[in-house]
């Protein structure tokens, strides 16, 4: 039987994560953690589906396995939201900053695996996520914010405990994905 565990895809806003988190989805049938934050929705997200959209008082109602405040929003994943997951399949997958990838290997040991991902150039990753429809105003308190900037560099508390994947061309990175899951496929 194939051991529970959870693929922790982390890295900066714009970098991929949720592209890799959904082709792990698609090509593997990973069950995807949903997390909850008060961020806004953008136009194409929705409700349950993307995220657990909530207000400050809903939001403080969940009972975390971690949550952060990141770039003036709050946002958090649940015990409940792992094991639903869990229930689906034994490979999981989530989408964290990478404070709270810290706290998923500090927490859950091997069941987590950790992919931080990197595009080396910053003006590529603002030009992603204006690609996908953010508005100017949202990617410049975005890029100024202290965590966007701390998540561009693996952090010192991952290094030797994650994978490290350079998200340049699609192909590349997917065949890399595909390595790593690889190891921990029955
Ligand atoms: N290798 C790639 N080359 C070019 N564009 C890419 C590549 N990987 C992802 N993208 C595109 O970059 C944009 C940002 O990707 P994605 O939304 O997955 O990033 P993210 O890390 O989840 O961002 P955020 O944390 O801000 O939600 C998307 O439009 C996506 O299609
Ligand atoms: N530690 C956590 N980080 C989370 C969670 N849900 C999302 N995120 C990360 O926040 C930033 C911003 O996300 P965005 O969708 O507004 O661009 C990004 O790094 C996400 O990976 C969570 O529950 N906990």
């Amino acid at each position: 039987m194939m051991e529970n565990r959870v693929f922790v895809i982390t890295g900066a806003a714009g970098s991929g994560k949720t592209t890799v988190r959904d082709y792990l989805h698609d090509q593997y049938k990973m069950a995807r953690v949903i997390t909850h934050t008060t961020r806004p929705p953008r136009d194409y997200e929705r409700d349950g589906v993307d995220y657990y959209f909530e207000d400050e008082h809903s939001f403080f109602e969940n009972h975390f396995l971690e949550s952060v405040h990141y770039a003036g929003q709050y946002y958090g994943s649940s015990y409940e939201g792992l094991e639903n997951a869990w229930e689906k399949s034994p490979l999981a997958t989530i989408v964290l900053d990478t404070a709270g990838a810290i706290t998923y290997k500090e927490k859950l040991g091997e069941k987590a695996v950790i992919i931080f991902l990197q595009v080396g150039d910053t003006n590529e990753l603002q030009r992603r996520m204006q690609g996908r429809g953010d508005n100017a105003e949202m990617v410049a308190k975005r890029v100024s914010s202290k965590e966007y900037n701390r998540d561009l560099e693996m952090p010192y508390e991952l290094q030797g405990k994650a994978y490290k994947v350079v998200n340049h061309d699609w192909e590349q990175t997917r065949s890399q994905i595909d390595e790593i899951v690889e190891k921990y496929r029955g």
